[in-house]
């Protein structure tokens, strides 16, 4: 069985108090392991960007835990609510890559420049950093893009670029939420090529929040959600479920 990379117990997030108090995901366990592309589905207000949020470590679970194994020393588990902020911060930035529907890419810097930005943060020598963005972003087929700004990049182009900024620092695991969602068919093919090709060879574990059904195919697990809580399903159901849902 491979690896776990993470695993949340029990978690609960309930936004709100008394009357209005919504409960956006409620006691979900589940263990995502290296290699692993676990789709996330549901419709729209079942709780799947509170749970990648929790699961990041951006958003505070009302009760619960996320423990994360490192794969170099996987007896010792961290757990994500019992770090500080900064610690937190850092965590994030070596062991998670993120990938959103909106690239967020920043405009002021060229493509190769905002692949560089979590090597610089790291601390990596800027030459290095270059060097490193340049590879990547050409494995991506971004060679003849490297020096443009994201306003001069198609959709699809910008999110090979958010891709590479997501996979620059080699994360144990990357979460996305909605990344085909501005994409075409072809690009959205694409861009959910790339991220399962890396997952694959580098054991990775992909999380992805979608309400797109050309993924499924992408998909080793797909967990649905409804009102807060989790069901699995295998990608035929989901097929068929995304048929009658309305998103
Ligand atoms: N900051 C917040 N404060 C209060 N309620 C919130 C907040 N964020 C989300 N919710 C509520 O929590 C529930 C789950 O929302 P969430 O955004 O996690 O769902 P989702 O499955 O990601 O939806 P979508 O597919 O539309 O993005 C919804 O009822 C939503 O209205």
């Amino acid at each position: 069985m491979p690896e776990a990379i993470l695993r949340a117990k029990n978690l609960t997030k309930v936004y709100g108090s008394g009357r209005t108090a919504v409960r956006a995901v409620d006691n979900v366990s589940l263990i995502l392991k290296r290699g692993e592309v676990v789709l996330l589905m549901g419709p729209s207000g079942s709780g799947k960007t509170t749970l990648l949020t929790m699961l990041s470590g951006l958003l505070r679970p009302t009760s619960g835990s996320i423990e994360l194994y490192p794969p170099e020393n996987p007896k010792r588990a961290i757990e994500l609510t019992g770090l500080t902020r900064d610690a937190l911060a850092r965590l994030r930035l070596e062991r998670m890559g993120f990938i959103f529907q909106h690239s967020n890419l920043l405009e002021a810097l060229t493509a190769v420049e905002n692949v560089m930005v979590p090597l610089l943060i790291k601390g990596v020598k800027k030459v290095e950093a270059r060097e490193r963005a340049e590879r990547l972003l050409m494995e991506l087929g971004m060679e003849d893009r490297l020096d443009s700004r994201p306003s001069e990049l198609s959709g699809g182009e910008q999110q090979r670029v958010a891709i590479a900024r997501a996979l620059i620092t080699d994360p144990d695991i990357i979460i996305a939420d909605e990344p085909t969602a501005n994409l075409d068919s072809r690009n959205g093919r694409e861009a959910i090529k790339l991220i399962h090709e890396k997952a694959k060879k580098r054991g990775k574990c992909v999380m992805i929040a979608t309400h797109d059904p050309r993924i499924l195919g992408f998909a080793d697990r797909i967990l649905y959600m409804e009102d807060g809580k989790i069901y699995r399903k295998d990608s035929r159901q989901a097929e068929k479920l995304l048929l009658f849902d309305e998103y």
